[in-house]
């Protein structure tokens, strides 16, 4: 059996970047930039108007003068309308370019318009502009042409599509999706459009495997064995050479219908190892293909699956789409009770999260039946992660937060 960290190595080292493919900019939200995406023009491309009202001279306001002649309109969208008389104003509208001649804006509230009886509008300001450049979005203010938006490794959410969108890339250079086989294995698992005899249960591991891979960027398809070593050879290699991962949960302890760690070696993957010093999750077998795949193999107890994920593949699926492979570290937290844990083994302990008014992270322990106890994750943000060479940790302790929910 090995330790967490010596499993922790052991799975970080078969991280190698996917390749990237160039994707619509309506396909990337949720994919991992592999290109960086720099300003094609200042940002913004021009002095922008940010108040719809009148733009004048300041020089003009300075000398006292209050009421300026309106000589034109100009909308946004429209070539600029320089200013003829420096003394005049032009009306003018939010997303207009500032017309050359003019360096303030003076919105309609500060404002009175009247029409002359020979026609001609005239503004009294009611509040001066305080200073040249008043309610004007300087050219170049935000960021200079050429400036690096977006580092290769960006994930996109929709801010980053927004930038991506304003300087024209109508395509990007993202990571491939990872493919991952998520295989459900037992012959007491039923789908979940079946009605359950009262010996059997319904595969929830396999659509929360699902679910999460999704999360992590990574297109699932979902396969299930029953406890058949002769289904498992014959269904196990395929998926081996068409996924970057195989994601199988039960069928790996000490059970006489556990077959999974033989059937994997058989279908020629490497063991790389087989139980880790961790509960939940002590029966952990994790190995490769020479094919390619990467095989984790979680234990079926459904929190153990889930926290195992979160654990090793979450992390190991993130890495695998950044240009050079990183691994997200846990936080630290404050444990907010005295927990114990007697067994020579690292405990990840379920938790609840919330900000302590100074910033900092508590987590609360969450009551939870074991690793069966599915409902459990509801309430819980993350797991703790309590090292095995210790039995007593203390309310205020400061350790290492591993979180699914809220980041
Ligand atoms: N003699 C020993 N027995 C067990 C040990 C041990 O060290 N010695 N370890 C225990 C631990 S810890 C765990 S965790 C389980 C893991 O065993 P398996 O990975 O072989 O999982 P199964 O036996 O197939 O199933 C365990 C449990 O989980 C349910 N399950 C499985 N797959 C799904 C699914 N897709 N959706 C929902 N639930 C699932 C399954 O029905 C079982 O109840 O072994 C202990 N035993
Ligand atoms: O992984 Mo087992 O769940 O320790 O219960």
């Amino acid at each position: 059996m090995i330790s967490v960290e010596e499993a922790t190595r052991l799975v970080r080292a078969t991280a190698a970047p996917l390749p990237a493919e160039r994707v619509l900019l309506t396909e990337a939200p949720g994919r991992v930039l592999r290109e960086a995406v720099h300003a094609d023009r200042p940002f913004p491309p021009f002095d922008r108007v940010t108040m719809d009202g009148i733009a004048l001279r300041f020089a003009a306001v300075a000398t006292g003068q209050r009421q300026f002649i309106i000589e034109q309109t100009q909308f946004a969208g429209q070539p600029p309308t320089p200013l003829r008389d420096a003394t005049a104003a032009i009306e003018i509208m939010t997303g207009a370019v500032l017309p050359p001649g003019t360096d303030a804006v003076v919105r309609y509230e500060d404002l009175l318009i009247e029409q002359q009886p020979d026609g001609r509008r005239v503004a009294t300001l009611q509040v001066p502009p305080p200073a040249a450049g008043h309610n004007v979005h300087r050219r170049g203010s935000d960021h200079p042409a050429e400036a690096l938006l977006l580092p290769a490794g960006t994930v996109l959410g929709p801010a980053e599509i927004a930038v991506a969108a304003t300087v024209g890339a109508t395509t990007l250079s993202v990571a491939r999706r990872p493919r991952v086989a998520v295989v459900s294995t037992g012959d007491e698992l039923v789908d979940i459009s079946e009605v359950p005899a009262a010996h059997q249960i319904r595969r929830s591991n396999a659509y929360m495997l699902l679910a999460a891979v999704q999360q992590a960027g990574a297109a699932g398809s979902l396969f299930h064995f029953d406890d058949d070593p002769a289904a498992l050879a014959a269904g196990l290699p395929p998926l081996m050479r068409e996924y970057d991962v195989v994601l199988l949960s039960g069928g790996v302890s000490m059970g006489k219908a556990d077959y999974l760690p033989q059937a994997l070696r058989g279908a020629g993957a490497e063991q790389l190892f087989h139980q880790v010093q961790q509960r939940p999750g002590k029966p952990f077998w994790f190995g490769r293909h020479p094919a390619g795949a990467v095989v984790f193999a979680l234990p079926g107890n459904p929190v153990s699956t889930f926290i195992n994920y979160y654990r090793y593949a979450a992390p190991w699926l993130r890495a695998v789409q950044l240009p050079a492979p990183q691994f997200a570290a846990p936080e630290p937290a404050v444990l907010a009770a005295d927990v114990t844990f007697k067994p020579n083994l690292t405990h990840f302990l379920l938790v609840s999260l919330r900000r302590s008014p100074d910033g900092r992270l508590l987590a609360r322990p969450e009551r939870a039946h074991g690793s069966g106890d599915l409902a459990s994750l509801l309430p819980s943000d993350g797991f703790v992660e309590l090292p095995a060479e210790r039995q007593a940790f203390q309310a205020g302790e400061v350790l290492p937060v591993w979180r699914f929910r809220g980041q």
